[in-house]
């Protein structure tokens, strides 16, 4: 039985009232998501930013309710857990920002933070906490004299193993990872994932990874999860994902990660086209203002999610039709005419990683 299972989820938040207070819009921030996380394992949830996934995150620790869909821990209903239960559930499944700093409470010490929840949740007698906080600054690779410091008092990357040993204070199953490394330094990016690796390994974690970034995501992903609008476009093994990715969106955010070798050559699948208006949302596809290979069906139905047998799901009404990602990414070529046609319209060769350029232009897209 997965530890999370995650069942059309939908949550639609009002953009505009009336004078009288009747809702004028919404946007659709998380439209009919579905996904399931085995124990141990890590699902990164991956797409520009507004494309839901921090809304997911919150849904999924039930600090907002959903407009529909379930969601289930460890063969618990979240949604019908009465008080008790829902405190309990806040032990199992805790959640690690992008800004450690913001979370953490500038005037109490590292000792203090970790203290409290040990308290709060009465896990430790008062006479062992001082040593279970030294455990825990260890577990993070933190020496336990720094308990008396104050966040100031520490680098980035400390900040963030301190915000990891409060999460891990209350001996969760579940962390979500908002961003966790996107505000430190690229040098201490590495360390903060080994260490969350590690742990993993360690403490049998799961995690939901939630980044805009398919580089930092290959590093610790078993599963990965491309929303774009509000819903999942593709999903699959991690592995299977960046060998071959199939929809056109997550083509184009793999397309903008760097090449390990600086000579090495790839075409960069540049999406432009007209960006989804908040009070204008397209019909159809989501994708298919963007898409590259949009075609008339694109524009009247929306794709269904469809999996194939090894469990890659892929959401575009011409899955079976594009040609091989190896055909885009390491600029083999290898397009019909008709195709490279398109293609050309919405991608350039480049060459170095230094060159790779952005795979998506224009600003990030809202939901309606
Ligand atoms: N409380 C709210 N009220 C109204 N709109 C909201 C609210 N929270 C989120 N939204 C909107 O819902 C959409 C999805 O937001 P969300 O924060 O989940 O996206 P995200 O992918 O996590 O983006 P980011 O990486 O920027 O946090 C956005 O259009 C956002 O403006």
């Amino acid at each position: 039985m997965a530890l999370l299972e995650v069942d059309g989820l939908v949550k639609h938040f009002v953009a505009e009232r009336s004078l009288f207070g009747r809702a004028l819009a919404h946007v659709k921030a998380v439209d009919g998501v579905s996904f399931s996380l085995e124990a141990g394992k890590t699902l990164a949830l991956v797409g520009e930013s507004g494309c839901g996934k921090s809304t997911v995150s919150r849904l999924v620790l039930r600090l907002i309710e959903p407009d529909s869909g379930t969601v289930r821990f460890d063969g618990r209903d979240l949604l019908a857990l009465d008080p008790n239960a829902l405190r309990a559930f806040r032990r199992e499944a805790q959640i690690i920002f992008q800004d450690p700093y913001a979370s953490l409470n500038p005037r109490m010490t590292a000792g203090q933070i970790l203290t409290e929840p040990l308290a709060l949740h009465d896990l430790v007698p008062p006479a062992q906490r001082r040593a279970r906080v030294a455990e825990l600054l260890r577990l993070v690779g933190l020496e336990p004299r720094l308990a008396r410091r104050y966040p100031h008092e520490f680098s980035g990357g400390q900040r963030q193993r301190i915000a990891i040993a409060r999460a891990l204070a209350v001996e969760p199953k579940l962390i979500i990872c908002d961003e966790p490394v996107s505000a430190l330094d690229v040098s201490i990016r590495s360390q903060i994932l080994n260490l969350l690796r590690e742990l993993q390994d360690r403490l049998g974690l799961a995690y939901i990874f939630v980044s805009h970034d398919l580089a930092v995501v290959k590093h610790i992903a078993d599963h990965v999860a491309v929303m774009n609008l509000g819903q999942i476009v593709e999903t699959a093994e991690a592995d299977a994902l960046f060998a071959s990715p199939r929809h056109p969106y997550s083509r184009a955010l793999l397309s903008a990660i760097p090449l390990p070798q600086p000579k090495a050559k790839r075409t960069t699948v540049l999406l432009e086209g007209e960006i989804p208006s908040a009070l204008n949302p397209p019909a159809g596809c989501r994708f298919h203002t963007r898409c590259p290979f949009v075609i008339e069906r694109c524009r009247n139905e929306a794709p269904a999610l469809l999996a194939d047998g090894s469990g890659h799901a892929t959401a575009c009404h011409r899955t079976a039709e594009l040609p091989s990602a190896d055909a885009i990414l390491p600029a083999a070529g290898g397009f019909s005419p008709a195709l490279a046609k398109l293609v050309a319209a919405f991608s350039q060769k480049t060459e170095g990683a230094a060159t790779a350029g952005v795979g998506i232009q224009g600003t990030a897209p809202t939901t309606t």
